[in-house]
């Protein structure tokens, strides 16, 4: 017996999972969490009432459940991910003798890697006086283009508000990066970012997925879920591909935008959210409304500040920037001794179109380095189509042959919208030749940087 009369047995239940310096998190088999203790919850930074009853992956994204798997997860420090640090977690089963009856899931507070993000070059930049896109969040997006520097300046003002931000642009051009370089430099940033890939996610269960749902809600609701919403209580939620949405799910994001409250599928509680939304698409969602297959008044309770992130193409003076970035940061994901590229191998990146962006790059980048034999990367190093492009000649875009290749939707708009100014010197008689209106003409030549 203790003094204050606790047997040694009662303390050790209620304190010892909790004073282990340690991170545990204990799941069912199915990989619902269980219980989670205080180095848990600090260092993935949610309460453990909010996760407990929630799926694993939920929480960890990555995480595998498996008989001592290893998953790395990131934990951000202060207020950017200028400093992220990666821990690692063991998962192993917990089981009796001959079934498993859960998870445990166990990482320490020994960090396994820093990534010091370079600096954007301040010389590069533009500043205006309340701007300071250097400091903090925003300094691991690279890139000192005219056309990258306003979108992250339109970024960095809106991070002072919470206003729901619209963040548009093709795939792999850094709207994730940017929607967390928003949530960093805002006053949420202590609380939760929780992302929602909206295409990733089964229509029927989506509904579960961003509200939750109550136990017997449904077949299968084993269990309460906290639905994304709910997670992202003080935080930013980002909602990717949101232009995928269904409708039926368009009007139940409205009432969450319009009244900042929900209900849990199957419950009959309103939940009030206190979220900052961060939505981003590759469609255009002005042509989605006009088509009826996005709700109008969503669309403008997401407009509120547009961003739209320029394609790699049109801002090729950023290459060089960023294989550099991508070669050092590689590098030491990769533990390889560091590389340099020849000046004919940048050139080659450069001439090439990026219809997959920053992500198409850094993955050039990445094969690049496993491929090299010596420390210098070159063209040999490159994918053939890219260096095929260098030396290629001009193609017309429309090759309409059975056996011809296409390109994307967008490169032939861009280039229809580009002759038919070139040729009428009008966004009006354009549009007149093309069958659509002046502002269509506009908006889109505006999209495809054919004009400021
Ligand atoms: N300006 C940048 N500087 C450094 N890295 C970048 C930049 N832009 C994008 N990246 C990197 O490129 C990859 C793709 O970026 P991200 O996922 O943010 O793009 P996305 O527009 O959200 O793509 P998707 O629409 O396909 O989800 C990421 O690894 C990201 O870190």
């Amino acid at each position: 017996m203790c003094q204050n009369g606790k047997s040694f047995v009662e303390i050790t239940n209620e304190k010892v999972f909790d004073s282990l310096p340690l991170g545990i998190i204990i799941t069912d088999q199915e990989g619902t969490i269980a219980l989670c203790n205080k180095v848990a919850e600090e260092l993935i930074g949610f309460k453990k009432e909010l996760i407990e009853g929630s799926p694993l992956q939920d929480v960890i994204p990555d995480v595998t459940l498996g008989n001592g798997s290893f998953t790395r997860i990131r934990v951000r420090e202060n207020k950017s991910f200028d400093e992220s640090k990666i821990i690692s977690a063991e998962v192993n089963p917990i089981s009796d003798e001959s079934e498993i009856l859960g998870y445990s899931v166990v990482f320490n507070r020994h960090f396994l890697q820093t990534e010091a993000m370079p600096r954007l070059r301040s010389k590069d930049l533009d500043r205006d006086s309340d701007f300071e896109i250097a400091d903090g969040a925003f300094k691991n997006i690279i890139g000192s283009s005219k056309r990258l520097l306003s979108a992250l300046k339109v970024a960095a003002k809106a991070a002072k508000t919470s206003s729901t931000v619209l963040l548009q642009g093709e795939s792999g051009t850094g709207k994730e990066l940017v929607a967390e370089a928003i949530h960093c430099a805002s006053k949420r940033c202590d609380g939760p970012f929780i992302k929602v890939n909206c295409p990733g996610i089964p229509a029927d269960l989506m509904e579960s997925e961003l509200f939750g749902h109550e136990k017997g809600a449904f077949t299968g609701a084993i269990y309460q879920k906290i639905g994304k919403f709910e997670l992202a209580n003080g935080g930013t939620i980002f909602l990717d591909e949101i232009g995928e949405l269904d409708k039926n799910l368009q009007s139940k994001l409205l009432r969450v935008l319009q009244e900042r409250e929900f209900e849990r599928v199957g419950g009959n509680r309103v939940l009030k959210t206190d979220v900052r939304i961060i939505a981003a698409t590759h469609r255009n969602l002005q042509e989605m409304v006009s088509f009826g297959d996005f709700r109008e008044d969503l669309y403008y309770r997401l407009n509120v500040v547009p961003i739209v992130l320029p394609s790699l193409r049109e801002r090729k003076e950023d290459i060089p920037l960023l294989v550099e970035h991508f070669l050092r940061k590689l590098c030491i994901k990769l533990g390889v001794k560091s590389k340099s590229i020849t000046k004919r191998a940048v050139e080659s990146l450069y001439n090439y179109d990026w219809p997959g962006n920053v992500r198409e790059l850094e993955n050039i980048i990445e094969r690049a380095i496993n491929l090299a034999e010596t420390d210098v990367i070159d063209i040999s190093d490159l994918p053939q189509g890219i260096t095929n492009r260098t030396s290629e000649t001009k193609r017309p875009l429309i090759n309409l042959e059975p056996d011809g290749e296409l390109a994307s939707y967008d490169d032939y708009e861009k280039a229809i919208i580009k002759v038919a100014l070139n040729k009428y010197k009008s966004f009006n008689a354009a549009g007149k030749a093309l069958g659509i209106t002046h502002k269509t003409v506009a908006a889109k030549a505006r999209r495809y940087g054919i004009i400021e």
